[in-house]
């Protein structure tokens, strides 16, 4: 086997033992699952995130404030004992979700984005919106109560290139979808191109966009390293370099339109290693580790708290948390696999050592 070690940069710019403390951080896009292995992957995340935007593609989906309630009931059960974690949940928009489930999940104070999967266009997203058009009433109601619409940004054509789809969708969805409710709050999830970037910086109105770590640390030729690599197969799939480039740029900037979104999707290794494989990165383990090996390259570490503690807060209307978390720059060796009941989890970068641990919070 080809050794992994050139994945991670090496930016060896700042000395062992220096400390960077910053406000608590949120995730604003993560994926938790149910049963065993939400119990496996939340105690990863509660020790690194005060908050996380809960993703609703379960099987079945999350589509009702009534199933969003009790998946956070399971969720705050499955807390390791004394996290204060807060799980900010989601509705899974379809194409028959009425305006009054929209006006319930406001009220409820606990759901806090609508989801929009195009349908197929990644992992549970069969019961996603066929047309945006069956979506209207809901749309309207988003629009009208001020909640948070969270979009999987890919169109679904197989006949389009799958490196194409995201600056298709923005083209022909995103920019008419935003031209009819130019009221609508978006948050335009896991950005993975220039075109995304650019668009989301420099168009008018309440956008964002999140970014993952893994978008920030990798382009596409990690997925082919000396052959496949299912690890780091998630969706929208990784970009060439220029991509992550810009990607970088822009989580680095200070612009407050970007901010920190996961995007840990876990899948069994047995699920991700098979003929058809699961999308998905698992990162709730070494988020932030990951992230500030990237804000380290790029020489912008005094920009990472803004990108992971500041600006999703803004954006979602929430107050920004109180206490700290540090990060020590001290090597650290990401797990090769982690157990879960009779399964194992992959980590991204499995094996490999990051420069940064988390110290203390
Ligand atoms: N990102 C992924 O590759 N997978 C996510 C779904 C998603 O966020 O698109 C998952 O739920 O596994
Ligand atoms: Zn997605
Ligand atoms: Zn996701």
């Amino acid at each position: 086997m080809p050794t992994l070690a050139h994945h991670v940069p090496d930016p060896a710019q700042v000395p062992a033992g220096t400390t960077l403390t910053l406000t608590r951080p949120d995730d604003w896009h993560l994926h938790l699952r149910d049963d065993a292995l939400l119990q496996a992957v939340l105690q990863h995340t509660a020790k690194q995130f005060r908050r996380a935007i809960v993703m609703p593609n379960l099987r079945p989906p999350v589509t009702t404030t009534a199933l969003a309630v009790a998946y956070r009931e399971r969720i705050l059960a499955a807390r390791p004992a004394g996290s204060d974690f807060e799980p900010l949940m989601t509705l899974y928009l379809t194409d028959k979700t009425p305006a009054e489930e929209i006006q319930r999940a406001k009220a409820s104070g606990l759901v806090h984005a609508v989801k929009l999967y195009p349908a197929g266009a990644t992992t549970n997203s069969d019961s996603g919106v066929t047309d945006l058009k069956h979506a209207c009433a809901a749309l309207e109601a988003m629009q009208a109560t001020g909640m948070v619409l969270a979009v999987h940004g890919e169109v679904t054509d197989r006949q389009i290139d799958i490196f194409d789809r995201e600056k298709m969708f923005i083209d022909n969805i995103l920019i008419p979808l935003r031209r009819d409710f130019p009221g609508l709050r978006v948050v335009l999830e896991h950005i993975t191109t220039r075109d995304a970037a650019d668009y989301v910086r420099d168009s008018g109105g309440d956008i964002a966009a999140t970014i993952t770590a893994h978008h920030l640390l990798y382009n596409r030729n990690a997925i082919f390293t000396g052959g496949l690599r299912p690890h780091y197969y998630c969706l929208p799939v990784l970009k060439r370099e220029r991509h992550r480039q810009a990607l970088l740029d822009a989580a680095t900037s200070g612009d407050a339109r970007f901010f920190l979104g996961t995007d840990s999707a876990p899948h069994a290794r047995g699920d991700k290693e098979a003929d058809c494989g699961c999308a998905g990165c698992y990162t709730g383990l070494h988020a932030l580790e990951l992230y500030a090996t990237a804000f380290e390259a790029a020489g912008r570490l005094q920009r990472l708290e803004g990108f992971a503690s500041h600006f999703g807060a803004d954006f979602y209307r929430l107050p920004r948390n109180t206490g700290t978390l540090t990060l020590r720059k001290q090597d650290w060796a990401i797990p090769s696999e982690l157990p879960y009941g009779e399964r194992t989890l992959v980590p991204l970068a499995p094996g490999e050592t990051l420069g940064w641990t988390v110290a203390l919070r």
